[in-house]
């Protein structure tokens, strides 16, 4: 369960008294999620979720993260709004973390994608990097190339215990990766982590878009990666390419895809394979003391990374 801190009452009725929401009428632990501490807040004022966050959020990111939130609900994407206190401040300090209070977001995740789910998404995703065009922050991708090769030195001694092979297979991909790594594509600030558990529907209309704590600046096909990989795989690894499809046709009705863009998919979605394969690979091995959370299998990760090694041309992701 994601709740790493505990929030008794006496804590919680002290940090809402510097809000204008109201008085609590309902407060639980939230057992999804991964990083941070979760919390479903009802007030007098409305509903809203409380997230206190934990070790691996940098506290200087924490701005660009919340404003990124910000400026996206402003522009009418379907993003949490950050609430700022009386004092105008969106970020505060409880129980000795950063916390923050953001508005709560109508719909369910979904565990059975379809081809609509997939459309919506893509639709969405490219409504989403138009509205962050204007948003002028920026924040380095540290889970790219660098990032990706201190993890693989860091799960190598282990790697092989996971899967026989595993360390090679990595060290190989990230060289292919390294060489032929795109660097001109156009890019802004991306989600960078819109999974199934992320976006929040009803129907298949889209109605919340969550978790913005990898949001970086990077090119903005490689979100289209990291969600073909999340979104267009069957429970028993098997691509789907109609989902694939309906997803990057969506998104160019909204956002034109250059050429380049989709030339590049291929090795976008290796990439963004690789990125997920080691991050999980490494909590695989690391397992947090007293977490509850159960880790990821990293090795749904090999298998996606593998069937984007085979392919041969584009056809597989696009119309
Ligand atoms: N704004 C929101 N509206 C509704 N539910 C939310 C919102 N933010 C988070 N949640 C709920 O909290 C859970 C964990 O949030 P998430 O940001 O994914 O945590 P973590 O960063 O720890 O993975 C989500 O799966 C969802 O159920
Ligand atoms: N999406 C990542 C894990 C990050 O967890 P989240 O709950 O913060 O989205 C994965 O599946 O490996």
């Amino acid at each position: 369960m994601a709740v790493y801190t505990q929030v008794d009452d006496h804590t919680l009725s002290a940090f809402l008294d510097m809000y204008d929401v109201g008085t609590a009428t309902s407060f639980k632990g939230i057992a999804e999620g991964v990083e941070n501490s979760n919390y479903l807040l009802e007030t007098t004022g409305g509903q809203f979720i409380l997230t206190l966050y934990e070790k691996r959020a940098n506290p200087a990111d924490l701005p660009y993260f919340l404003d990124m939130m910000e400026h996206l609900a402003a522009d009418g994407m379907p993003a949490p709004l950050p609430i700022r206190d009386k004092t105008g401040a969106s970020l505060q300090t409880l129980s000795g973390r950063p916390a923050c209070l953001i508005s709560f977001l109508r719909g369910v995740s979904v565990n059975h994608m379809t081809d609509a789910h997939c459309a919506a998404l893509g639709e969405t995703l490219a409504e989403m990097h138009n509205s962050l065009q204007s948003y002028t922050q920026t924040r380095p991708n540290d889970l790219s190339l660098k990032g990706w090769q201190k993890l693989a030195s860091d799960t190598q001694n282990g790697a092989d215990s996971v899967e026989a092979g595993l360390k090679t297979i990595i060290f190989n991909e990230l060289e292919y990766l390294a060489s032929n790594w795109p660097s001109n594509l156009p890019s802004g600030n991306i989600h960078a982590d819109l999974f199934p558990d992320n976006v929040l529907f009803t129907g298949t209309k889209i109605t919340g878009l969550i978790d913005f704590y990898f949001g970086c600046t990077d090119m903005l096909a490689y979100d289209i990666a990291v969600c073909i990989n999340a979104w267009c795989f069957d429970a028993d690894h098997t691509f789907q390419a109609t989902r694939a499809k309906r997803l990057t046709e969506m998104y160019d009705s909204v956002r034109r895809l250059s050429a380049a863009e989709i030339d590049a998919l291929p090795i976008l979605c290796r990439g963004a394979a690789l990125r997920f394969l080691l991050t999980r690979l490494y909590d695989w091995l690391n397992p947090v003391k007293g977490a509850v959370v159960r880790p990821k299998d990293p090795l749904d990760y090999l298998k996606r990374l593998q069937f984007h090694q085979s392919v041969k041309d584009t056809a597989s992701y696009v119309v």
